[in-house]
Order: C-alpha cells, then sequence, then structure tokens
C-alpha cells in the first residue's frame, strides 16, 4: 500500500525513547524522549540550538539518530530514511513553502504522489480531488496558480498536501512564520478542530507562546540539547514555560526611546524597478528615512518587499528614479555603503549574508579584515584581530557554537542570525536596512535584538525595517509604511497606527 492510497482517516501516535544525536564530539540531542498520543496537538519549545530541529529530523528520518527507539502506531519503526517515515503517515511541514507556484493547486497535489501514473486522468483526479476536499476541515481554491493564492491558503493547501499524501502526523515546523496573524490563527484553529476530532496528531515547532496557550495542548521543553520540561499546557504559565527554555527568568527591560534630531540620510526618489515575475512593477516614489529613527515597511510577503530590499542593496536594476544617501547618489556598491556607513542584515543571512563553508570568526570578520585600525585599507588579515574580533562577538551577542573555528553553517539558525547582526552593528552605523530581523529566533533572541534595534536607533542610526510580523512592526516602528503590490499603499506614525487600518491595506482592501 503506498501512502497515496492510504484510506485510514485516525490520528497516529508517535514515542521517541531516548533519542541522541551526536556530530563528531558535539552533541546536539542527549538522551531525548516524547510520547505523542494519537489527536494530540503537542509543541516542541527551545532556545536556538536547543536541538528541536535535530530532534525532528531523527523522528522523519532525515538524520540517523546515533542512538535511540521509535515507536508509531504501538509499533516499532527504523527511521533509516524519511522515505519509512511518509510510508507510516509522518509528514512534514516547513516554514517556506514547498509547492510548484506556477501549477495550480490540483497539479501539486497529484504530482506529490508517489504513485501518479505517468499519463494522468484529468477528469478522474478532479472528481476524487472534490471528494477529497470535501472531507477536510478548510477550502483552498484548486483550480488557481498557487503564485496567486495568498500566504495564508499557501499554508493550508501544503497541509492538505500532508493530509492528501494520507500522512495522520504532522510536524509544522513554524509554520505561521510568513501569516499574519489572523491568518495564523485561522490555520492553526482548524488544525486543532482536526486533533481533536482524532484526524491528526500534531508536533508544531513555535517560539510564539501565545500560539502556544491558544492551541496546543502539551508542550515539551529542551535546552542544550537536553530535555528540561513538559507536560499539559494549561498546567504551565509562560513565565514557567520561557524559565526552562532559558534555564532562567526572564528579564523585562522596558525598551526607552530618546528623542533625536533627525536628519534625512538615505531618499527613494521615482524608483520604477521590475518586480520578480517580470510581469509587474515596483514603484517607489518618495521615500526618506531619517536618522534617529525606526521606519517599518508592513506588508504581506510577496508584495515587492523582497524587490526593495534588493533595490537597497543594489541587487535589481532600476529602470527609472535614484536612491541618494545623504544627499549625495547612491548605488550600494561596497565602496558607497562603506562610506555613508550603510548596514544590511538581509533575510535568511546564512544564504544571503554569510560563506556558509567558512568558519564563524571569517564571517564575524567580513566587515574589518580588508581595513586596518586607523581605516585604512589593509593589504593583509590582521588574524589576531580577527580571533579577538570573534571572541568578543560570540561573548556579545550569545552565539553558541562549539567554537570560532567552526563552520558557520553549522551554527543552529538563529545562531547564525545573531553572528551576523553582531556584525553589521559593529562600529558607527548611520543606516541600518533590515529584513525580517527575528524569523525563527527564540523568545530570548528576539528580546535582545530588538533591544539591539532600539539602542541603535537611539544612537541617531537611521533604521529601515521591512517586516512581515506586523506586531514586530509596532513595538519598534516610529512610523509605518504599509506595501502593497509594490507600491507604498499607506503611512501612519506609530502612534496614531491603528492596527485594523494596516491589516486593510495590507491586504489591498482598503477603501
Ligand atoms: N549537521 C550538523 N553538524 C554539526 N552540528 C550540528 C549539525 N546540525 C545541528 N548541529 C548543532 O546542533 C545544535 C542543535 O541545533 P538545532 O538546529 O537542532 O537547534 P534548534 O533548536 O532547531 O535551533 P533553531 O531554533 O535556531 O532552529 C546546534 O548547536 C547546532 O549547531
Amino acid at each position: 500500500m503506498t501512502a497515496a492510497t492510504r484510506t485510514s482517516g485516525d490520528a497516529i501516535s508517535v514515542e521517541a525513547i531516548g533519542m541522541t544525536m551526536r556530530f563528531g564530539d558535539f552533541t546536539a540531542l542527549d538522551d531525548v524522549s516524547l510520547k505523542i498520543p494519537a489527536g494530540s496537538f503537542h509543541v516542541l519549545l527551545g532556545e536556538n540550538g536547543a536541538g528541536k530541529s535535530t530532534l525532528v529530523k531523527c523522528l522523519m528520518g532525515f538524520n540517523r539518530a546515533t542512538r535511540g527507539e521509535m515507536i508509531v502506531d504501538g509499533a516499532q519503526a527504523f527511521m533509516t530514511d524519511p522515505k519509512v517515515a511518509q510510508s507510516l503517515g509522518l509528514g512534514m511541514v516547513y516554514q517556506h513553502f514547498t509547492l510548484v507556484p506556477a501549477l495550480t493547486g490540483a497539479e501539486n497535489l497529484v504530482i506529490s504522489r508517489t504513485d501518479t501514473p505517468s499519463v494522468i486522468d484529468w477528469a478522474q483526479e478532479h472528481q476524487s480531488l472534490r471528494s477529497f476536499m470535501a472531507t477536510m476541515p478548510f477550502n483552498v481554491p484548486l483550480d488557481r496558480p498557487v503564485s496567486q493564492l495568498a500566504a495564508g491558503e499557501k499554508q493550508k493547501l501544503e497541509i492538505i498536501k500532508q493530509l492528501y499524501l494520507g500522512n495522520r502526523f504532522l510536524i509544522l515546523d513554524e509554520p505561521t512564520s510568513v501569516l499574519t496573524p489572523a491568518e495564523a490563527d485561522e490555520v492553526l484553529g482548524h488544525i486543532r478542530a482536526m486533533t481533536d476530532a482524532g484526524a491528526l496528531t500534531v508536533l508544531m515547532i513555535s517560539h510564539k507562546f501565545r500560539e502556544v496557550t491558544a492551541f496546543a495542548d502539551h508542550v515539551t521543553i529542551l535546552r542544550h540539547g537536553k530535555y528540561v520540561a513538559g507536560g499539559a499546557v494549561s498546567e504551565m504559565s509562560v513565565e514557567d514555560m520561557s524559565a526552562a527554555m532559558m534555564g532562567k527568568a526572564p528579564v523585562h527591560n522596558p525598551r526607552v526611546r530618546v528623542d533625536t534630531v533627525r536628519k534625512p540620510v538615505l531618499h527613494l526618489n521615482g524608483i520604477r524597478a521590475q518586480d520578480r515575475s517580470g510581469l509587474n512593477s515596483i514603484q517607489i516614489d518618495d521615500v526618506t528615512l531619517y536618522s534617529g529613527e525606526v521606519l517599518g515597511i508592513a506588508g504581506i510577503s510577496g508584495n515587492g518587499q523582497m524587490e526593495l530590499m534588493e533595490i537597497l542593496t543594489g541587487q535589481r536594476r532600476l529602470q527609472a528614479g535614484e536612491i541618494r544617501a545623504n544627499g549625495t547618489r547612491y548605488t550600494a556598491t561596497r565602496a558607497e555603503a562603506r562610506q555613508h556607513k550603510i548596514r544590511y542584515l538581509p533575510e535568511e543571512p546564512l544564504r544571503n549574508a554569510c560563506a556558509p563553508k567558512m568558519s564563524v570568526a571569517d564571517n564575524l570578520a567580513f566587515k574589518m579584515f580588508d581595513v586596518r585600525r586607523n581605516g585604512r585599507p589593509a593589504f593583509w588579515c590582521n588574524r589576531k584581530d580577527m580571533a579577538r574580533n570573534a571572541d568578543r562577538l560570540i561573548a556579545e551577542f550569545n552565539v553558541k557554537t562549539t567554537s570560532p573555528d567552526a563552520r558557520i553553517a553549522s551554527l543552529s539558525g538563529g545562531n547564525v542570525q545573531r553572528a551576523v547582526l553582531g556584525r553589521e552593528l559593529t562600529g558607527e552605523v548611520n543606516a541600518l536596512i533590515i529584513s525580517n530581523p527575528c524569523f525563527g529566533l527564540d523568545f530570548g533572541a528576539v528580546s535582545a535584538i530588538r533591544d539591539r534595534i532600539i539602542e541603535a536607533r537611539n544612537n541617531g542610526t537611521a533604521v529601515l525595517l521591512i517586516n512581515e510580523d506586523l506586531d514586530e512592526i509596532m513595538e519598534l516602528s516610529d512610523r509605518i509604511l504599509v506595501m502593497s503590490e509594490g507600491r507604498i499603499a499607506f503611512e501612519t506614525t506609530a502612534a496614531a497606527a491603528d492596527l485594523t487600518e494596516i491589516g486593510q491595506h495590507m491586504a489591498g482592501h482598503a477603501a
């Protein structure tokens, strides 16, 4: 029987016993056990680097655990390969979408099966898809190309795909990171209804306590690769959970903003460029970024924010218009960025701002290896200075790495983010252009990074914050612009900001 033809609609139970995963001398997962009964909604919490991804990769057969046993629906299972997990009904939904954008939902579903025939009888497939969708708790249009679906619909389709494949135990890896709060609540609400109905079991990795308390029934907390706490969500407070994650009670420092004298630092004027599809245009008529402010750019993913970041980093050709930095024309070359002290923190820093095969120390030295302390060009690398710089930033930004000489790609996602932020905030910074800085970061890291952004702003840095997380935009910004369909659709001060109004402009529904 292939996964695609499995007919049972019942939730699957999963138990892991003594899961251990070593990478060389380093133990990323140390004797962790967890029991997830059929029909429960279980959350896995832990700081960046705690071992969450390592554990789920062992459960799904992407990692061959060094030690440990797994029991699926009461029978011992040997996860030697992801195909074994799939054949037993275990599936995974990732943070980022995996659907093919140019194909319709129906085409995506049919080609994802392992038993798709070489000649597809579409009339029959559409008929059986209609019957299948009638059993689903939520609907998604299957006749449109996935590229035309909203983020919430895409994430629902990712989940539907797993259910269509017959999977009844789903691992959700931060499934709401790309959704608006309303979309997140809708998707998680439907999932919770399925677990309550006994049709699905869920293990979700999340950093959002709100989602844990609102939707999950049980929680397991990891710290430094070990199990540290767990139990019924109803019996644990957010303080208990965060204290277990961090090994101490959280400290909340109110972020104090100081008034600064503002002057224009960057000006975008009459910008015209193509978007990624080449079909639509990005049009930014007149935006000025001032020193000592955080200017938030809100918007649903895919409305031109990525292209704006590319324009600001000189990676997207302008058809018209210009950027001026401190009054002079700016094309974002490395020399210009250095001269104007403009720094960038792109999304997915491992891919966009690191050399993955190089060490943590080398990556931390990218801003200084070819400059002497007096600011003049250096002709050879000062290894001692680079090592000192790495030690300082690793300590200051709490980067968890086995050593400064470890490859940066071996760090967990959150720790790569901290390392790059540390590097970019070193020295005098006139403008900081950031995209989704806290994506995938744990509670402690989010708070630390938000503190750093406000600290930079208070010191006079002009911060442009492109962010899909509206809560973060509201918390950090002085002024907010909403991007929709490649244009600036709305502007407000943070003081006057109204969430509903911003949401309407984000969705393109505003009057
Ligand atoms: N292939 C690997 N080789 C060496 N070390 C690794 C490898 N994969 C993970 N690690 C290490 O194992 C530890 C746990 O990483 P893991 O990715 O499981 O953390 P996580 O809890 O998922 O973190 P995050 O929230 O940042 O994604 C980290 O210290 C990481 O550097």
